[in-house]
């Protein structure tokens, strides 16, 4: 294999378990959707994504990617928020 070809397979490798780590946090994040609902809790919490940027800043060994990290979880904060509200509108819609 050439140096080319090596690395890719490695972006491959790692594609894959950030596919399934993805998924997983979807899931949770749908099940956090169904537990706020049941208990009238809003969809943002602001306090708890500062909380999770920080604590997943804090983890890189590499502070120049911090501000790829931080568009990283905003996408992540984003998508997840719509998972939530989709659920919010399909519970809401026959009530
Ligand atoms: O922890 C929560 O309350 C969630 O809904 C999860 C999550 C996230 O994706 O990490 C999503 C929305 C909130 O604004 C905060 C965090």
């Amino acid at each position: 294999m050439d140096e080319l070809e090596e690395l890719r397979a490695r972006i491959d490798e790692i594609d894959a378990k950030l596919v399934e780590l993805f998924e997983k946090r979807m899931e949770i994040s749908h099940k956090i959707a169904l537990y706020k609902i049941a208990n009238d809790m809003p969809i943002t919490n602001d306090e708890r994504e500062k909380e999770v940027l920080n604590k997943n800043i804090a983890r890189l060994k590499d502070r120049g990617f911090e501000p790829k990290l931080v568009e990283f979880f905003s996408m992540l904060f984003k998508l997840s928020k719509e998972v939530q509200n989709e659920e919010f509108k399909k519970q809401t819609k026959y009530q």
